[in-house]
């Protein structure tokens, strides 16, 4: 599927549509203060030539009106235009909140992560957010068009009342803005090219300045190397980016010199008119005034033209970003009050966006209603990604899954979201009060202390929250100032109190979420969750656990064993062990490597 940021609906709603939602009375002011102040500013030559002819004809009148004309004109031309400036300023940064906050719900607006994880659509994405400032501006550079088109009439108007054919001088100026479109090109196609790396040389410098990789990287003594990659990277990005604005800047010099080529020869024909005595010289130093206020126009053209070009290629991400959220987001199946049979998993098979080779194949599997599943499997066996179909972050590419006959891919998926919790190996650790850390699992009781005390007990984090100086109420992480940071297990323990926080969820995922709690702990923590499942049994809800640790899953009344993609062996701890199989072969290796670990 390649990334479709060819709209056909409106570009204009998207460039405007913002800056009407965000800020409209600036933006009506706007308007007409730029309106007034662009007629007053082309047309105040017209006092040079009142002036100049008033002058050579000895007629005071005409001078003095002359004079009132630049006057007036140039004092509300300049006083106008400095005003639009500053609110203009101002609403640029009003545009560029709405459309951070825009931008964040539209991606939190899809269903699943593949536009998180697949490398096209994140450089859509990226590019999105880096040209929010330029989208925020487009309302301003849409101003200055019109600022433009109406000095650029304005100009011709007066040019035709010297001589007729001088009114093509604006037309010049269209060699440079032509040519300012052709570097523009060139600039983006090297943008697209190198959006890849310089997401990379992002990532690989966010690597070597982070807390969070600092041990394991200087543990491996890799920091050099690390920066040795970013800086080949970033110079690569560097002379590509070069290379496109050199390329640009030769393009934009031919126009140019098209462009004083006209200018120049337009000069001669006046002067020669002037000497023949068939244009007045106030109307020669009018049309000089004029034609270089043309040039001016010219230039603004060209600038804006620029801006609103990268403004319309982010209002086109925009544009494609909407329609991929509602897109995705168009599903209205219902989603089941409680599960009396179970989730079905029929001919499932997966492959990630943009692979060819599945990582699930054939996967024809039920989890029964009020059952504990735990999923085994190698590395690589494609437990997480079972987990990602069940969440609803992926939809199978065969196949379906139904939670007792409902079609996961036909719920809205934030509907069947609202109905199942998860704790993942690399949990959230956000900088928050503890009290959020836990009730994020439950938004609508996120500040219900009864349901936090609640599922903090649930998840065996109540000493770790009594050793804390301000209780629920203690900041953690290390973004506050005097935020508390915790150890990894103490982290954990939180996390899985989060996972306990919604009420009868129908499907609970523990992907790992024990790594830094030790064997004991693990199993007492499932056990835990398993029971949260079964007293709220009237619900169904299916627990999923994926584990490595044998001696926690051997306690779940169901197990599947992955191998590859494709479900090897499912059944319960003593129907597998007997079986003799994978499952019977990895248990007794662990089992004895815990009984005898010479
Ligand atoms: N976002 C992704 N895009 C493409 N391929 C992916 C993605 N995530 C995982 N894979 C591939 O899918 C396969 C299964 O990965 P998965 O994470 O499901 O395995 P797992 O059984 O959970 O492994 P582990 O025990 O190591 O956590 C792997 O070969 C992996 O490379």
């Amino acid at each position: 599927m390649s990334v479709a940021v060819r709209p056909s609906g409106s570009v204009l709603r998207v460039l405007v549509g913002p800056a009407w939602r965000a800020a409209p009375g600036v933006l009506a002011w706007a308007v007409a203060a730029t309106t007034v102040a662009a007629v007053a500013s082309a047309t105040f030559p017209l006092g040079f030539h009142l002036m100049v002819d008033g002058a050579l004809a000895h007629d005071g009148a005409r001078v003095v009106t002359g004079v009132c004309v630049v006057a007036v004109l140039f004092t509300l031309a300049w006083t106008l235009s400095t005003m639009a400036a500053a609110r203009n300023s101002t609403l640029t940064d009003r545009v560029s909140s709405y459309l951070m906050a825009r931008i964040a719900v539209l991606i939190n607006a899809v269903p699943g992560v593949e536009h998180l994880e697949r490398p096209d659509l994140l450089s859509e994405i990226d590019q999105l957010r880096e040209g929010r400032r330029t989208l925020a501006g487009a309302a301003r550079q849409l101003l200055a068009g019109w600022q433009v088109a109406i000095r650029s009439i304005a100009i011709i108007v007066l040019l035709a009342t010297v001589y007729p054919p001088v009114m093509v001088v604006p037309l010049v100026g269209l060699a440079p803005m032509l040519a300012d479109r052709r570097a523009s090109r060139v600039q983006q196609a090297s943008g697209d090219a190198l959006a890849a790396d310089r997401r990379l040389a992002d990532q690989l410098f966010g690597l070597a300045t982070t807390a969070d990789t600092a041990k394991e990287l200087r543990t491996y003594g890799v920091t050099g190397a690390l920066a040795a990659r970013h800086s080949a990277i970033a110079e690569r990005v560097r002379a590509g980016s070069v290379r496109a604005a050199l390329l640009g800047a030769a393009w934009e010099g031919l126009g140019w010199v098209c462009y004083a080529t006209g200018f120049v020869v337009v000069i001669i024909v006046l002067v020669l008119r002037a000497v023949h005595g068939h244009t007045s010289p106030g109307q020669v130093v009018m049309a000089v005034s004029l034609m270089r206020r043309a040039q001016v126009q010219v230039s603004s053209a060209t600038d804006t033209a620029g801006s609103l070009a990268a403004a319309v290629r982010t209002a086109r991400r925009l544009l494609w970003l909407e329609r991929y959220a509602a897109a995705r987001s168009a599903a209205d199946g219902a989603v089941p009050a409680t599960l009396r049979t179970g989730i079905r998993l029929e001919s499932v098979t997966f492959a990630y966006p943009g692979r060819d080779e599945p990582v699930l194949r054939d996967v024809d599997l039920t989890l029964p209603a009020g059952a504990t599943v735990a999923v085994v499997g190698e590395n690589g066996a494609g437990k997480t990604t079972l987990v990602k179909l069940l969440t609803r972050m992926y939809v199978p590419s065969e196949g379906r899954i139904l939670a007792d006959g409902e079609d996961l891919a036909a719920m809205p998926a934030d509907r069947w979201r609202e109905r199942t919790t998860a704790v993942f190996q690399d949990f959230l650790r956000p900088s928050l009060t503890a009290r959020e850390v836990v009730g994020v699992g439950d938004l609508p009781r996120a500040g219900d202390d009864a349901a936090v005390g609640g599922a903090v007990a649930r998840g065996g984090a109540r000493r770790v929250v009594e050793r804390l100086p301000d209780g629920l109420a203690t900041p953690l992480g290390r973004w506050f100032t005097g935020g508390h940071e915790l150890s990894g297990g103490q982290w954990q323990r939180l996390a899985l109190a989060r996972g306990l926080m919604r009420p009868a969820p129908l499907l609970t995922v523990l992907d790992e979420p024990t790594a830094s709690l030790d064997a004991v702990a693990e199993a007492r923590l499932f056990a835990r969750f398993a029971e949260v499942s079964r007293a709220g049994r009237e619900a169904g809800g299916v627990t999923v656990l994926v584990s490595h640790r044998f001696s926690t899953v051997r306690t779940a009344d169901l197990i599947v064993v992955l191998d590859q993609g494709r479900v090897a062996e499912v059944g319960d701890h003593e129907t597998l062990l007997r079986a003799g199989g994978t499952y019977a072969q990895l248990f007794t290796l662990q089992a004895r490597a815990y009984l005898d670990p010479q």
